[in-house]
């Protein structure tokens, strides 16, 4: 729809209008660097959806331990996992972006990163330039949390604050139990499966931790994974063993443990297995690094013999397609 007829002389300009969706994902740093490790860190732990602890209590150990210690160590991971094209969590999601674009007539489809950047305010501004007045954000997290879906909503909500002619929002809600998202982690995983070279004795699905005090103060999370689990291991007819990863400080995070799991599942005897991450809609440092490398030499050192992570969606003809269908039935009314 165009205004009718010629603007005054003095008026501002009104672009043509535009309906925009983007997609958001957790972030990374810019270089697999100390420095802007550091950087990135010092956003996201700040977040208070993230770490929910008082800020009097929490700032002085994050900024007078945490951030001293933590960013070199992480930096280093981060380099085992660095690609030309950048961090994977960052390359990965700017695929999936270009993808769906090119599947979406006359929708203007781009991506963003809770922290670090392109950040939330910066597309959520250049949409508006752009004309976009009806935006689908899709934050690109399956299971529901405060920590990361509720996170992107404050950022998106804090962006268009600023706005004086905000667009109309809407917001894809989590889809963990979504026919197309469990069919299409079913498609790809028989197919990696089936192209291993041995058959695993069990499959482990991992999911981010999350500490066990969110659970109970009534996040979703945890039964968010644990049915896309069980609908998962339904469809495909095998048993699936849930684990949870990269538990970070002293509280109680959700269990088991997926480094514990590794190693008792090699202590059962379970000596072939294969790991995939149905949490993470890209492969990122938790899985290249965390997984595909740490969780190796976790499971060996346990007498595990073989181990193979399977990776994410991604931007897969299988994972674009998943996006395509969530997309599109969000834009119900507007395409
Ligand atoms: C209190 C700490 C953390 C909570 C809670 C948390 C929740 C959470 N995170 C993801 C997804 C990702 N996290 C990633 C990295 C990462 N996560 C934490 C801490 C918490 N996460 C840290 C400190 C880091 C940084 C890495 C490090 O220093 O070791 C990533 C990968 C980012 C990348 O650049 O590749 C993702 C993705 C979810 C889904 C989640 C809650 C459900
Ligand atoms: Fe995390
Ligand atoms: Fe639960």
């Amino acid at each position: 729809m165009r205004a009718i007829g010629p603007l005054p002389a003095d008026h501002p300009p009104v672009a043509a209008k535009k309906i925009g969706v983007l997609l958001v994902n957790l972030g990374t740093p810019d270089a697999p660097e100390k420095k802007a490790v550091k950087r990135y860190l010092k956003e996201f732990l700040s977040d208070k959806r993230v770490v929910e602890i008082p800020s009097i209590i929490w700032q002085p150990i994050l900024r007078g331990i945490i951030l001293n210690t933590r960013p070199a160590k992480s930096a280093e991971a981060y380099s085992l996992v660095w690609t030309e094209d950048g961090s994977p969590l960052a390359s990965y999601t700017r695929k999936q972006a270009e993808k769906l674009a090119g599947k979406m007539d006359g929708v203007m489809v781009d991506w963003a990163m809770r922290y670090g950047n392109p950040s939330v305010k910066s597309r959520l501004d250049m949409m508006k330039a752009a004309g976009c007045d009806r935006i689908l954000i899709a934050p690109l997290y399956p299971q529901y949390s405060g920590a990361t879906t509720a996170s992107v909503h404050d950022a998106v909500f804090d962006a268009i604050a600023a706005m004086r002619w905000q667009p109309a929002i809407r917001l894809l809600p989590a889809y963990h139990d979504d026919p197309a998202y469990i069919d299409a982690l079913a498609t790809s995983l028989e197919r990696d499966i089936s192209a291993l070279e041995f058959v695993p004795d069990a499959i482990v699905a991992s999911f981010h931790g999350m500490p066990q005090r969110t659970l109970e103060l009534g996040d979703p999370y945890h039964c968010h994974c644990r049915k896309t689990a069980r609908l998962l291991s339904e469809k495909m007819g095998r048993e699936l063993v849930v684990a949870f990863q990269s538990r970070f400080g002293r509280a109680k995070w959700l269990e088991p443990a997926t480094d514990t799991t590794l190693e008792a599942l090699a202590g059962q005897g379970k000596k072939n297995i294969a790991i995939f991450a149905p949490g993470f809609s890209s492969d990122c440092l938790e899985t290249c690094e965390e997984l595909a490398i740490r969780g190796k030499e976790q499971f060996e050192a346990g007498g595990g013999e073989k181990f193979a992570y399977l990776p994410c969606l991604n931007d897969s003809d299988i994972g674009i397609d998943m996006l395509d269908i969530l997309v599109r039935r969000e834009l119900s009314g507007w395409i």
